[in-house]
Formats: structure tokens, C-alpha cells, sequence
């Protein structure tokens, strides 16, 4: 953005948070689509240009200005879950490509996530872990119901530890080494964040359901990607099909990009296109750690309302997730 586009973006964030107080009322969610003229020309112009083509996976929009408080210790702290004006500037960008949602097993079922290192959690494969590199993956790669975009606003990052990311579009895939990624031979499981909330809330994993899916779909030229690679495998015995995930994640390795979010910076990623990580790095929880915050949509509300309590929720609930109608029908027929 031009200076005077930030100074107008800061205005703009500032005035929605006076008006509507709170990112998650169904009163801005439902409005913020709506507002995509009061962004700035060239944040609506890249955008658009993101939402339409399908050329680059991840687009990062730079320049709101950003004052945040002392980094939380937990997702869970008060100052966690006050409202930011930066929220609001996330929100209205997400806004332009879907509607948010959120899943009841993350983060107390929170509309807005905070990403930010947790003690006791250094080593996990989530958004609160620190000393080991977060791999290479999609969000919520076990669901059918995973997000269409994710987006990342930084309200600090003294250290610029990068978020990494990928494009599927960086390698070509049309071989015939690729074929077996584009058939259902593979199981995706959730995450330990959703795991361990779902046991909390006395889940039985089986519940869940864990089907065979391709990794990749589509045209070959242009593909989807459906990854999380610590939370899946090719079918027991398919060789040939782990040889073909395994050269994947390779290749898609080999061109990761480091994105290094400063304060105010908006990382949007396309969560068919593209995957995205986290590089290790040192927590100290004395209030200047990173602090993120991440915000999924989707581009149609209504498939999600199965697994949603009401109309105006936007919390996924895994386990209503319905089987897919193929396997239904295989079921019924036994
Ligand atoms: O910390 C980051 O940069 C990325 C974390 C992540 O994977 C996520 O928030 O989904
Ligand atoms: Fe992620």
C-alpha cells in the first residue's frame, strides 16, 4: 500500500471496530462482504486478481500500520480474545473471498484464532509450538470441509520468523510418476489440536471419519492439493502410491518460500493451491513472542450447515461431518 493507503487502511480498521465492536457478530460477518469498496484501490485490485486467477497460491498485503499489547501466554488469555482493529482489517480482506469459518474442536471453538508459542508445547505440530519447524501442509487437510482460504495478520513478530509456503502450481505434475497422487490411496487423520479437543470433549476417534482421498484433483496442469503429511499415509501395502507422496513433499520442499511477516502484514493463502509451515524458533513468553492471528473461509457457507448448529453459526462441528454420499450408499447396500 501507498502511505496514504495506509494511513486510510488504519482509519478504516479503526472505524469498524468502533462500529461493530466485535469481528465474530453475525452483524459485521454479514456485512463485510459488502464493504470491499472501502478497501484500498490497490488491496481490492490484488485481491481480485488472487480470488480470479490461479497462477499464485499466496498473496501478502502489506501496510497496516499495528500496535498491539504484550503477547499472551495461551490463546485462552482475556487479552487473547479482545477484539483488534487489525482483526477487523483481516476480516474485511478474508471477507472478499468467503465466509469465516471455524471448527468446534480449535481453540474453544473461537471465530478468530491467535497463533502464538505455548508452554509445554514446544514440539508439537501446531500453531502454538516453536522449536521445531511446522511442516508443509493444507488446513484442515482431513475434512471435506476444510477452509477454501487461510489468512494470516501479524501484530507481532519482532524476530520476522517466517511462515513458509508453497505453491502446488511450483511443480509440474503431469508425469506419470504423479498418477497414483490423483487416485484415492490415501488416509488423512486430523491433527493433534482437533485430536486432543475431541478427546477432551469425550470423542471416540473412530468417529471420525477417515476415508480414502487423492492427494491431487483436478486438472493436471492446474491442480488441487490435499496434504498434511505427519497426519497421513498412503494405504497400507500401496508402495507405489507412498513412493509418489513421498517424491511430492520433496519436490514441494525443494521450492518452499520463506514469508516473514512484519507487524500489520496479511498473508492470504489459497488452501487448494497452495501449502503452507512455520520455521522453528526460540519462544521466551516474556510478551514480545510472535503473535498472529488466522482466519479461514469458505466460498460456500451451506455445505457447511449439516455440521453447524444454526444458520447463523459459524463453528464446524467434525464429528456431524456426514460420510460422503458414494460410501453411504456402499454402506446401505451391505
Ligand atoms: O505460524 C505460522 O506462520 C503458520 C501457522 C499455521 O500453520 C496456521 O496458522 O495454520
Ligand atoms: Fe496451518
Amino acid at each position: 500500500m501507498t502511505p496514504a493507503e495506509s494511513e486510510a487502511a488504519a482509519k478504516l480498521a479503526a472505524s469498524l471496530l468502533a462500529r461493530f465492536e466485535s469481528p465474530v457478530s453475525s452483524e459485521f460477518l454479514e456485512t463485510a462482504p459488502f464493504l470491499g469498496g472501502e478497501l484500498p484501490a490497490s488491496v481490492a485490485q490484488a485481491i481480485r486478481a488472487f480470488r480470479y486467477g490461479d497462477a499464485t497460491g499466496a498473496l501478502v498485503v502489506s501496510g497496516l500500520p499495528v500496535d498491539a499489547g504484550p503477547t499472551p501466554p495461551h490463546w485462552n488469555h482475556p487479552d487473547a480474545q479482545k477484539p483488534h482493529a487489525a482483526d477487523f482489517w483481516l476480516a474485511l480482506i478474508m471477507a472478499q473471498l468467503g465466509d469465516a469459518v471455524s471448527w468446534s474442536s480449535l481453540q474453544g471453538g473461537q471465530l478468530v484464532n491467535n497463533i502464538l508459542p505455548i508452554q509445554k508445547q514446544e514440539s508439537l505440530q501446531t500453531g502454538h509450538s516453536s522449536d521445531v519447524l511446522l511442516d508443509l501442509h493444507i488446513e484442515d487437510a482431513f475434512s471435506d470441509l476444510r477452509c477454501d482460504h487461510l489468512g494470516l495478520i501479524a501484530l507481532r513478530n519482532h524476530d520476522l520468523i517466517p511462515t513458509t509456503a508453497v505453491g502446488i502450481s511450483s511443480i509440474d505434475v503431469t508425469g506419470p510418476e504423479y498418477a497414483p497422487l490423483f487416485e484415492p490411496r490415501f488416509v488423512i487423520h486430523p491433527d493433534d489440536e482437533h485430536l486432543r479437543n475431541l478427546r477432551l470433549a469425550g470423542v471416540n476417534e473412530d468417529e471420525l471419519l477417515a476415508v480414502p482421498t487423492a492427494v491431487l484433483s483436478g486438472s493436471p496442469q492446474a491442480p488441487d492439493v490435499r496434504l498434511d503429511p505427519p497426519y497421513m499415509a498412503a494405504l497400507p501395502g500401496d508402495v507405489e502410491a507412498d513412493r509418489a507422496l513421498q517424491l511430492l513433499i520433496m519436490e514441494l520442499s525443494a521450492n518452499v518460500e520463506d514469508v516473514a511477516l512484519a507487524p500489520g502484514e496479511v498473508l492470504i493463502v489459497d488452501n487448494h493451491r497452495a501449502l503452507h509451515g512455520r520455521k522453528p524458533f526460540t519462544a521466551r513468553y516474556d510478551g514480545t513472542d510472535r503473535w498472529l492471528r488466522r482466519l479461514t473461509t469458505v466460498k460456500d457457507l451451506r455445505r457447511s450447515r449439516v455440521a453447524r448448529s444454526e444458520a447463523s453459526s459459524r463453528i464446524i462441528d467434525p464429528v456431524l461431518e456426514p460420510f460422503p454420499e458414494s460410501l453411504e450408499l456402499t454402506s446401505a447396500g451391505r
